[in-house]
């Protein structure tokens, strides 16, 4: 039982007849109070489902939830991450102000300060030449091992923000199909690259065989020693890394109170620093840091990642909808989708408590999506004309200096056309209307006329980046993971931890194991059968 979503729900069933569209006429003030403007990202909520009524349960929903609590707790490094008995301080990586890192206690400003020297430095050395690979050449190219959280959030930075022509070029390799180290591979001179091995714990499956092969890569064309200077590790485990041959002096470390799909922000970013310069990292961080102090400062109502929070409660908890559209009309953020996937999938696809009770509500949609305005011509059919419901996320860039103004116009034509399509629909009227000034007569135009109406009244949100900078960046990210925080608070859930992966992860091993042992393990006829293909 969940009293405050019990009556969110109550409020969304009274309501759940009630048209969007209608709303700005029962409601003058609408836009001006469900829209808002900060860090230079335009959010519009006004297309939600919601009534005034349920908007403002929804606003309760929170202030009754203890957010406010738990981002004190959050923020002043307490262990809210209870399984894993961590604190969850990401945002001590983007506040540069010593004075509030010193409230949490001494060694976290060394820390922070530590190793954004150590990036810095090696990061400053590449750029300028004077570290170069063993035969004096520059590094050209830096290949990215990582997976999940230490690929996810690197790759989708590194896409927004290269320039057209870099001086350091990154290929990403997370998943252990051999192609696509082959293919970041492919072309490249290894007395010009930097092979960087990104993970927390340095365990995982993937990456350590990525690096295993990339080292081999290495040693091959330049022999074990020189290959040592062309390979660097991040990880939360530096222990770990020594036994990969990598040279200490060559490992950057964060700290386990970084959750794994939180740390762009720390060292995991260490080739985007290499990229595209410390500078681009700072303002990354300093947009981050002006979300992060309007989430903790801002009234609910008025507060970004809260207002996002509350659409996608309504939406999940209130009316039932089970999944969500985030659509970038943003070539550059076309990972924004696989980045969002595992921020909230992770963080709140969960069934418990924190003690161990089976939650009474659902919990988190299920996340897709796909850059605008590709997606018009993939999978907006459906969500036009389907039944069901899938709340969408729109974003845009207003001003792009890449784009001309005529093909930018367009751009977002497009996104603003669509959330009015969504809110609008297409009437059997309409269609009707359309047919007959097609020249279809009137057997025609009832054959074809239900087939173009679209049902329409589906929420959307907006938001809408004045310019895709570091800062901007920082702070939409920033926004995601503090509403996916305060989601997470209202239903009851430890959004830090993930135990639901393991169990692929094991038997994922069992199963290799099986491809070598004589007697395989006991398992299902489908399964069996398999192991028995591969092994061949
Ligand atoms: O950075 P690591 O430790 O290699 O983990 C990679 C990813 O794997 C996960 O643990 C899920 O399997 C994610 O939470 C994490 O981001």
């Amino acid at each position: 039982m969940n009293p405050v979503l019990d009556a969110l729900r109550t409020q969304a069933f009274v309501d759940d007849t009630a048209k969007i569209v209608d709303q700005f006429r029962n409601d003058p003030d609408r836009l001006s109070r469900m829209s808002l403007e900060v860090a230079g990202l335009y959010i519009d909520v006004s297309k939600q489902s919601w009534t005034k009524s349920s908007f403002d349960r929804s606003i309760e929903v929170f202030e009754q939830s203890g957010l406010s609590e738990a981002r004190e707790k959050m923020w002043t490094g307490q262990t809210i991450n209870v399984s894993e008995g961590r604190a969850v301080l990401h945002v001590a990586l983007r506040d540069s102000d010593a004075e509030n890192l010193r409230l949490r206690g001494a060694e976290i400003t060394a820390d922070v300060k530590t190793a954004r020297d150590a990036m810095k430095a090696y990061a400053d050395g590449i750029r300028s030449g004077a570290i170069t690979g063993s035969s004096g050449k520059a590094f050209r190219t830096i290949v990215h091992i990582g997976i999940g959280g230490s690929d996810l959030g690197p790759r989708l930075v590194y896409q927004a923000l290269t320039p057209l022509t870099p001086q350091i070029d990154v290929r990403f390799v997370a998943n252990v199909d051999g192609s696509e180290l082959a293919l970041a591979l492919a072309g490249l001179d290894p007395a010009e690259t930097l092979v960087i091995a990104v993970s927390k714990t340095f365990t995982t499956q993937e990456t350590l065989a990525n690096f295993l092969a990339a080292r081999e890569w290495l040693v091959a064309a330049l022999g074990v020693e020189a290959a040592q200077s062309h390979m660097a590790a991040v990880s939360a485990a530096p222990d770990k890394t020594g036994a990969y041959g990598i040279a200490a002096d060559r490992v950057f470390g964060f700290k386990d109170w970084v959750g794994g799909r939180y740390s762009l922000w720390s060292a995991v970013s260490l080739s985007l620093v290499i990229a595209l310069g410390y500078e681009v990292y700072e303002r990354l961080l300093a947009g981050a840091h002006e979300m992060d102090q309007h989430f903790l400062t801002a009234p609910f109502d008025r507060n970004a990642p809260v207002l996002l929070a509350a659409a996608q409660l309504y939406n999940r908890i209130g009316l039932n909808r089970p999944s969500r559209a985030v659509i970038p009309y943003v070539h550059r953020l076309r990972r924004l989708a696989a980045f969002l996937q595992q921020l909230e999938m992770e963080s709140n696809g969960k069934r418990t408590s924190p003690t161990g009770e089976v939650l009474p509500t659902a919990t988190c949609p299920v996340v897709f999506g796909d850059e605008g305005t590709n997606a018009q011509h993939a999978f907006f059919q459906m969500l036009h004309q389907s039944e069901d419901v899938v709340p969408l996320e729109l974003i845009a860039v207003e001003n792009n200096a890449e784009a001309s103004d005529d093909m930018q116009k367009k751009l977002l034509s497009n996104v603003i056309a669509q959330g009015e399509a969504f809110m609008v629909g297409k009437s059997l009227e309409t269609s009707e209307a359309e047919c007959r000034a097609l020249g279809f007569d009137a057997a025609k135009t009832a054959q074809i006329a239900p087939q173009k109406v679209c049902p329409g009244n589906k929420p959307s949100t907006l938001v809408l980046i004045n310019e895709l900078t570091p800062e901007t960046l920082g702070a939409l990210l920033a926004l995601y993971e503090h509403k996916t925080f305060a989601e997470g608070i209202v239903l009851g859930l430890n959004s830090f931890d993930q135990w639901g992966v393991e169990l692929g992860k094991t038997l994922a091993s069992a199963v290799l194991k099986d491809f070598a042992a004589e007697v395989p393990a006991e398992h299902d006829p489908s399964t069996a059968a398999l192991i028995a293909r591969v092994k061949g």
